[in-house]
């Protein structure tokens, strides 16, 4: 693994810690009916299948990926990736050692607990204060080795676990390096001259700061009335998503045309734009509002990648973007700012630092 990789500590993203029983997951085996602490009034809001197109699906290894990619950051915020090179054996391992821990028994887990001031570890999705009901899943956070925690869990048994993570972690950054670089030229930036911090190809300078969060969404009683992950959006500059092969995942284009499920392709990745590429594009690409929904059929779990920036990195909206009739739009933030912003002010950290 990257050596750099470990000089990451948690500390560059530490936050208010939140409330106790909004970091312990409940335990999710034979829960026989839906606990009113986990019921959400959940709107009805059927898209339109006719008049709204799909999510984009971009094959990366197609001559139109810059004009198709920066369609669908401008409409979407969003879209799915084929031919990314990530090999299904690694894609297959990922899910399959995700599940080997979630299926742990809670007692298990609770050992590997993410404490309230620490960042990695097991627990619930860090916005939960920030609704009433609780969400129906539970998650695990990494930074560069996970073995840590990995060896709580299994004292005699966490090698592969760790290996595969921390392989799955290289790939994913590798991959989030091309598609920064896809999404900035798709708009005439150079990214080694334009933005600063973006030097992925400098040898020993690549101190940017990245998070694996595995989610597990258990089979529901009710999923009519639960919620996997509730309504946000991604603080990363990108968030890479490997969600296996059941539904789940639904976006929001607009308001006004409600949920729109992002349909699992066989080894595709989802891609996010982040508040931080929001940020960095002066509000070109949108930041795709987006939340997880359960089913009571299939244990459901994803691998969300969240790429940032190095930890001390300022980012603002670069200066080939601004123009009279495009003054920038948001000051300067670190990515731990803006981690901070979001933890004090959640959907409204974009409008926090709005100039
Ligand atoms: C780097 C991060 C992004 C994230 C907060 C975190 O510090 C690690 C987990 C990420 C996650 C995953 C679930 C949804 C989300 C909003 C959350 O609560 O934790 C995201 C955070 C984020 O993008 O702000
Ligand atoms: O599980 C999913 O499909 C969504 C996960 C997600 O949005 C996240 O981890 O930020
Ligand atoms: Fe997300």
């Amino acid at each position: 693994m990257n050596p750099t990789m470990n000089s990451i500590s948690s500390e560059t993203f530490k936050t208010t810690p939140s409330h106790p029983e909004h970091t312990i997951p409940l335990d999710f085996t034979n829960v026989p009916k839906l606990p009113d602490s986990h019921a959400w009034t959940l709107p009805h809001q059927p898209i339109d299948p006719f008049t709204q197109e799909p999510l984009p699906i971009i094959d990366l290894a197609k001559p139109d990926v810059s004009k198709l990619v920066r369609h669908a950051c401008e409409e979407w915020g969003a879209f799915q990736i084929t031919n990314h090179g990530i090999p299904i054996c690694l894609l297959n391992e990922i899910e399959y050692q995700t599940r080997r821990l979630f299926s742990l028994p809670a007692e298990s887990k609770l050992l590997a607990v993410r404490s309230p001031e620490g960042f990695t570890g097991y627990g619930l999705a860090r916005i939960s204060p920030f609704f009433s009901k609780l969400m129906w899943s539970e998650g695990f956070s990494i930074i560069g080795s996970p073995v840590e925690h990995a060896s709580q869990l299994w004292p005699e048994d966490h090698a592969k676990f760790c290996e595969v993570m921390e392989q799955f972690q290289e790939e994913m950054k590798a991959l989030s390096e091309k598609m920064v670089a896809i999404m900035l030229s798709s708009l005439g930036l150079t990214h080694e001259e334009d933005v600063k911090w973006f030097e992925p190809m400098k040898e020993g300078c690549d101190q940017s700061t990245c998070v694996l969060q595995l989610n597990s969404y258990p089979v529901c009683p009710d999923p009519g009335r639960a919620m996997g992950l509730a309504p946000h959006t991604d603080s990363s500059v990108l968030t890479l998503l490997y969600q296996g092969n059941i539904s789940g995942l639904q976006v929001q284009r607009d308001d006004a045309a409600g949920w729109m499920p992002v349909e699992p392709v066989e080894g595709a990745l989802v891609v996010n734009v982040g508040d931080l590429m929001h940020i960095v594009s002066n509000g070109r690409f949108k930041s795709v509002l987006h939340r997880a929904l359960v089913n009571n059929e299939h244990h459901r779990v994803s691998t969300a990648y969240f790429y940032g920036p190095p930890r001390d990195a300022k980012v603002s909206p670069l200066r080939k973007l601004i123009d009279r009739d495009h003054p920038p739009l948001y000051r300067p933030v670190t990515w731990k700012d803006y981690l901070e912003a979001k933890s004090k002010h959640f959907s409204k950290a974009l409008e926090s630092i709005r100039l």
